[in-house]
C-alpha cells in the first residue's frame, strides 16, 4: 500500500521572484485516488450557484460554490454572505490529508465546481476582512487541469503554471497582498474541476 502522506521534500521551491511565497506539490493527492474524490466530491457536497454583485446587480454564476468550517463562520465575499456548513466527514480527510502534508492548519475550506473551461474566476487575491492576515491558504485541485495565474499588483508581472489533479498549491505569507491570481477560462477543457481553498478564518 502506498503512503497518503507526502512529505514536504516534494513541494517545491518558492514559485514567486518576491513579496510572497507559493509552493506546489504536484502529487498532493495520488492520481487514482484523486479520481475517486472527485465524484464523491461531485455527489455530497452542498453545491450552489454563486451569487455576486456586480456593477449594482445580482448575478448567479455557472460556477458553483460551497463553504465548510469548523464553525458556522459568515464569509463575505463579492458583496454576498454565507454560512459555513459542518465538515462532513470526506472533507475532514482532505483536511488532515493537506495539513499533513504542508504543516499548516485550517479552520475552512471555500470549494468551487467549474463545470468545464468555459467557468473560470477573475482576478483577485483572498485579503477578506475574516480571514487570519498572512495565514496559508492551500488550494487542492481535483480532476480536469487547468492553468493557475498570478499578477503582481504594481509591477504587474505575471507568472503561470497548471494545476494538476491531485496538487497542492501553498500560497503563504505577503502573497495576498501583493499578488493577484485567477483561473483563466479556456476553450481547450470540457471535463470539470474540483477545487478546494483550505483558510483560517479569523475566530
Ligand atoms: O479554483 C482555483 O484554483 C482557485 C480558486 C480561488 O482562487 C478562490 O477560491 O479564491
Ligand atoms: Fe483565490
Amino acid at each position: 500500500m502506498y503512503d497518503l502522506f507526502q512529505t514536504d521534500e516534494n513541494i517545491s521551491e518558492n514559485l514567486l521572484p518576491y513579496d510572497g511565497d507559493v509552493r506546489y506539490l504536484p502529487i498532493g493527492i495520488e492520481p487514482l485516488m484523486a479520481e475517486r474524490y472527485v465524484d464523491s466530491l461531485f455527489h455530497t457536497i452542498a453545491w450552489q450557484h454563486d451569487e455576486a454583485i456586480m456593477f449594482g446587480k445580482r448575478i448567479v454564476t455557472k460556477r458553483k460554490v460551497a463553504w465548510y468550517a469548523d464553525q458556522p463562520f459568515s464569509y463575505t465575499y463579492s458583496k454576498t454572505t454565507k454560512t459555513a456548513l459542518p465538515w462532513t466527514p470526506l472533507l475532514k480527510e482532505l483536511k488532515q490529508i493537506v495539513e499533513a502534508s504542508t504543516g499548516e492548519h485550517f479552520n475552512a475550506c471555500l470549494l468551487n465546481l467549474y463545470h468545464d473551461g468555459s467557468e473560470g474566476m477573475a482576478w483577485h487575491s483572498d485579503g477578506e476582512r475574516e480571514l487570519v492576515p498572512r495565514a496559508a491558504i492551500a488550494s487542492l485541485s481535483f480532476g480536469a487541469e487547468r492553468k493557475f495565474s498570478f499578477k503582481h499588483k504594481t509591477t504587474k508581472e505575471t507568472f503561470s503554471l497548471n494545476l494538476a489533479s491531485g496538487s497542492i498549491l501553498i500560497m503563504r505569507g505577503a502573497t495576498q497582498s501583493y499578488w493577484l491570481h485567477r483561473l483563466p477560462p479556456t476553450k481547450k477543457v470540457s471535463a470539470p474541476r474540483i477545487n478546494l481553498t483550505f483558510r483560517s478564518m479569523r475566530t
